[in-house]
């Protein structure tokens, strides 16, 4: 019997898969790609459609309207990267996707990486599925102690995790189980997330509002009424400030203390019932604030004036998302998208989720500038491989050998990455490698929930190499990136620019004459008469210094210089703070346009304009606001004189005079603080502070680099492009201005403004939200995504959708 079953066997083999070694090298764990990008020479959509549909026709039939469960089946190239948004509400700012690119044709040709990351698109309050194709995880970090991470042993995996020829299930995305999410086509009030943000911003002077974005993950919440008002931020009163400030704050006061402080409970003590009770109390109270602001308005913060951000539909969900559902999620979109905005609020939700343990979120960005800005650290820091030059292996040992940066990669459940446009797509591969080996677990990063965003035609990775010989290569260009990131959004409504038409066209290089002569209308002189200077953008530092010293020279009075002080090792100390914000040495005069380098709460930012008013020392700053009132009756203000003698006489260390900023709001109204010295570090990863710096958080701000301008919004602002050298440069500089009004723009030429072919390349790839969001209005989405199931010899690495004509038009792409 053996004998025949041997004889039988040979007659008929198994048939074997044919593994193309050439593909499977590209990938260092294939067995764990989560989705994956096509070559660059695949075929468009629709050729792929066409053979698909004949190859396939008989196979698939039935199958075209498969459910999530029949593509979860699809074996180790699950997916492309893409997920339909619930439909956002058409508000005026909303364009379609192929409005967004005006006349470009540049997206017409048909993406070949459609989304099948969710063949059954769900509206957020819908329950996720598991649909993807990955190995199983070795080790989850929960599965250590705190104890045990120290203890931690390093071992390299002895294998690579080979292709499975029924791979396993990815484990389920957690989702909350007590309530679904909240529906994606219900805007919520980002102070509806907690109960504690139902009181009211605390009534405090209006700060400059032009450029406070991207400043700490909540700097768009209303801070409690509670909050103590922290040091150097008392403005005294002034003509825009209130006339009864005193009984502003009495006011607050008494509402805090009419009111039973509530005992501070820990959420997880917290029953229903609790936080209902909680929620009642903060209305009432914010409703007996409101009456408050209403009859002083002038006491208005800018966030107050502004009113709260609604996350738009598309941005909801993304939140949704993330914070819900555990996917790793890539969302972009053109310049004033509100890619900040959203990554605030998505920051925010995950710290409060994981408010026990706040080291599970790591917040990063590509830049130091760029983290600073959301109140996170380099992605080089998170990982602790300082320049991260050498190989996987030797960053393995590097960051073994340190506790902090191994405890970092243990303990991390989700990674933030803002302005991925600027990280270096081998970077990228080496970091998604070490998460697998730090955290031994087979899954990309370890299985780090990435939360990336970035628009890949603002400015790029800095080129390697003292010739920067080494063309910079994008995050998308790693051979990680597709098989690390679960959905790619890309947000569609401009809410910077009333009509964002021209930058659309410059965004992917393609411009029309029409365009052209529109650009170099703004030559134009702009002139404004409330003080409030334009702020000129240049691609290189020497620029922008010789503007500012020109504009400085310009200046009447009194120069202020403050050398900054340096302490650390002499050896490396110059070269490390070579490149910190902070300067060796600033001159200031009563004037001067400055900009704020550092976060001081939760309105003035990092990236806030402000004009010097004065200089002080600290002592007489704090006592200001009493002596200048002229409204104060002259009893009082003898004894406020009194006080500030007495203060003046007991504070008497520092005599020093630092600069008095006025940080201006566009309504005209002012905060003002007295600007004394910060410090900065420059830290080697085990913690140990290399350099440090203490120099007044300031520079000079009547001209910026367009690298510093990335992510700001500023309401009057003068490009000169002839020198812009960089692809996105001049994209970015223009995209700043909020209106055409408030931009001037210098030796405009097409051949100034330059796209990378690849990243057009890349963005014509994706499968727009739009496209999705009407074939899921057609109720159709489920019956034209199907898997492609995996070639014998596994090269075709995406995945392909089977779509009628009809269907292929729908399809644009942002860009
Ligand atoms: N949902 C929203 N509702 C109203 N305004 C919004 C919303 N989202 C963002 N904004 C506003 O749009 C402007 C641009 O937002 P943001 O800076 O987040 O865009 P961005 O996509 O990060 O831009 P960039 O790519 O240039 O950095 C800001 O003034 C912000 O307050």
């Amino acid at each position: 019997m053996l004998k025949r079953a041997n004889q039988a066997a040979a007659a008929n083999p198994p048939p074997r898969p044919a593994v193309n070694n050439a593909a499977l090298a590209k990938q260092p764990f294939p067995s764990s790609a989560r989705s994956s990008v096509p070559p660059k020479s695949s075929p468009s959509i629709a050729n792929m459609f066409a053979k698909q549909s004949q190859s396939q026709q008989s196979a698939v039939g039935s199958q075209s309207r498969a459910t999530a469960t029949t593509t979860t089946a699809a074996p180790l190239h699950p997916h492309s990267v893409n997920v339909p948004p619930p439909a956002p509400p058409r508000s005026s700012n909303y364009k379609p996707l192929a409005s967004l690119y005006g006349n470009s044709d540049s997206f017409k040709e048909e993406p070949d990486m459609v989304d099948l990351t969710d063949s059954t698109p769900r509206l957020p309050s819908q329950p996720s599925q598991p649909t993807k194709a990955v190995s199983t995880p070795y080790f989850d970090e929960n599965n250590y102690s705190d104890d045990d991470l120290d203890e931690m042993e390093f071992h390299f995996p002895s294998a690579l995790p080979t292709v499975p020829s029924n791979p396993p299930q990815r484990t389920p995305p957690k989702v909350k189980d007590e309530k679904p999410p909240a529906s994606g086509t219900s805007v919520l009030s980002w102070s509806q997330s907690s109960p504690s943000h139902f009181e009211p911003p605390r009534p405090q002077p209006v700060v400059n509002q032009q450029a406070s974005k991207r400043s700490s993950p909540d700097d768009t919440e209303p801070a409690p009424v509670t909050t103590k008002k922290a040091k150097r931020q008392l403005p005294w009163p002034s003509s825009v400030q209130p006339a009864n400030e005193d009984s502003q704050s009495q006011s607050a006061d008494t509402d805090v203390t009419s009111q039973p402080k509530p005992k501070p409970t820990a959420i997880w003590e917290s029953s229903e019932s609790a936080v209902k009770a909680q929620k009642k109390q903060l209305k009432t109270h914010l409703k007996g604030s409101a009456k408050t602001t209403e009859a002083s308005p002038q006491t208005t913060t800018s966030s107050q004036s502004k009113g709260p951000i609604n996350l738009s539909a598309e941005q909801q969900y993304v939140k949704t998302l993330v914070v819900d559902r555990g996917q790793s999620v890539f969302f972009t979109g053109p310049a004033g998208t509100g890619k900040s905005v959203l990554m605030r609020a998505i920051i925010h939700d995950l710290k409060k989720k994981y408010a026990r343990d706040p080291e599970r979120v790591a917040v990063t960005a590509s830049t130091g500038l760029a983290a600073c800005n959301i109140g996170g650290m380099t992605l080089h820091s998170f990982a602790g491989i300082g320049l991260g030059k050498e190989d996987v292996n030797t960053l393995v040992k590097k960051i073994r050998r340190n506790p902090k940066a191994k405890t970092r990669w243990a303990k991390t459940k989700v990674l933030i990455i803002d302005e991925v446009s600027m990280v270096d797509g081998e970077l990228f591969d080496k970091l998604s490698q070490i998460g697998r080996i730090i955290r031994n677990n087979g899954r990309p990063w370890g299985g780090i929930q990435l939360v990336i965003t970035g628009d890949f035609f603002q400015l790029p990775p800095v080129p390697e190499g003292a010739g920067k010989e080494r063309e910079s290569k994008f995050a998308f260009d790693a051979a990680t990136w597709s098989m690390s990131i679960d959905h790619t959004i890309g947000l569609t409504e401009v809410f910077r620019q009333r009509d964002p038409g021209m930058l659309n066209e410059m965004r992917l290089g393609k411009i029309s004459d029409e365009t052209v002569r529109s650009f170099q209308a703004l030559s134009r002189p702009l002139t404004f008469d409330d003080g409030i200077e334009v702020t000129e953008l240049f691609p290189t530092r020497q620029e922008v210094d010789s503007s500012n010293q020109r504009r400085l020279k310009a200046l009447t009075g009194k120069v202020y210089r403050y050398d900054a002080i340096d302490t650390g090792d002499p050896k490396i100390r110059d070269r490390l703070l070579a490149n910190m914000m902070a300067p060796p040495s600033i001159e200031l005069k009563k004037g001067a346009q400055v900009m704020l380098i550092k976060n001081m709460d939760d309105t003035l930012v990092n990236g806030s304009l402000g004009t010097v008013v004065g200089f002080m020392t600290e002592a007489t700053f704090e006592m200001k606001a009493g002596i200048d009132d002229s409204e104060m009756e002259s009893d009082a203000k003898r004894r406020v004189r009194a006080f500030t003698n007495a203060l003046s006489e007991s504070s008497k260390t520092d005599n020093k005079e630092y600069p008095v900023v006025a940080f201006h709001n566009v309504d005209g109204v002012q905060r003002q603080i007295l600007c004394v010295p910060e410090d900065w570090k420059v830290e080697l990863p085990t913690g140990e502070v290399q350099a440090a710096r203490k120099q007044l958080p300031l520079i000079l701000a009547w001209a910026l680099s367009i690298h510093k301008a990335q992510g700001q919004t500023l309401e009057r602002v003068k490009v000169d492009l002839g020198k812009v050298f960089e692809k996105g440069q001049a994209y970015v500089a223009l995209s700043r201005a909020t209106t055409k009004q408030g931009l001037q723009v210098l030796n405009f030429q097409k051949s100034r403004v330059m796209a990378h072919p690849r990243v057009v390349e890349f963005y014509n790839k994706l499968y727009s939200a739009e496209a999705a969001l009407k074939k899921k209005a057609a109720g159709s989405i489920t019956s034209y995504t199907v898997k492609q199931p995996v070639p014998a010899d596994g090269s075709a690495r995406n995945p392909v959708s089977l779509l009628d004509e009809d269907e292929e038009e729908t399809m644009t792409a942002y860009g």
